[in-house]
């Protein structure tokens, strides 16, 4: 059996560790979808769909697993979003998430969805994690070695601080302190990964 997980991964943390590990007991194969692959440089979404896919590719390594690290744009109609992303994955039998909107419209396509507990999410989330490098406190715990790896070997956390800075002066912000698009902003609710506000 192929399962399929999508995230955006900025970066990819412990929380996406322990669920991956899970999934790993479930399924034979495993693909890892990098969502909205075509953002990178802002203050949400700071590093490029290469530089997740090595993270990932790199932390996945160890898992007795078979993985597929796919990057995905994203779509402006949430309607057809499962399509676009089967026609961008190999097949796969069961889709993985704990996002209220991704679980959504895979049930409206069909496709069977697992959920799990969220795994120490007062520390293990995206946001979080992203202020920690702003504020320069420890979060190279939080994620798998091969992460903390490849944010030194970009530069990613001086990345992060240039762009979370140029937010701060009101370029690529959205009126909810996001860097949501006006894409983004317009659909109904939330952006296109179900969030509404975004710390950093
Ligand atoms: N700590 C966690 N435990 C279990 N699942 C998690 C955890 N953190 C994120 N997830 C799930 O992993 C998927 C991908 O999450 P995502 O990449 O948006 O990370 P995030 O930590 O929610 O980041 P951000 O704060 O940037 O939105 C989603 O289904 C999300 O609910
Ligand atoms: N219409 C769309 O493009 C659409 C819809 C639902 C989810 N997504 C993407 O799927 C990913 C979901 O990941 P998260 O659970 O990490 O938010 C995000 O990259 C999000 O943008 C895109």
């Amino acid at each position: 059996m192929r399962g399929f997980y999508i995230g955006r991964f900025q970066p990819y943390h412990n929380g996406h560790h322990h669920m991956v590990e899970e999934i790993a007991d479930e399924v034979d194969e495993l693909v890892l979808g990098i969502g909205s692959a075509g953002d990178s440089h802002t203050r949400r979404n700071p590093f490029t769909a290469g530089e997740r896919v090595m993270m990932v590719t790199k932390a996945l390594a160890d898992l007795d697993l078979t993985t597929y690290v796919v990057p995905i744009e994203d779509l402006e109609r949430n309607s057809v979003w499962v399509s676009h992303v089967q026609s961008m994955s190999p097949k796969f039998d069961v889709a993985y998430s704990n996002n209220p909107l991704v679980v959504r419209l895979f049930e409206e396509a069909g496709v069977e969805v697992r959920s799990s507990p969220m795994f120490r999410r007062e520390v293990l989330e995206g946001s979080e994690l992203r202020q920690r490098m702003i504020r320069g406190d420890g979060w190279k715990r939080l994620v798998p070695d091969e992460v903390a790896e490849t944010i030194t070997e970009i530069d990613g956390v001086s990345r992060i601080r240039q762009v979370a800075s140029s937010d701060a002066n009101g370029a690529d912000r959205g009126v909810d302190g996001d860097d949501a698009t006006e894409t983004e902003s317009a659909l109904p609710e939330s952006g296109p990964d179900g969030s509404t506000v975004d710390r950093a």
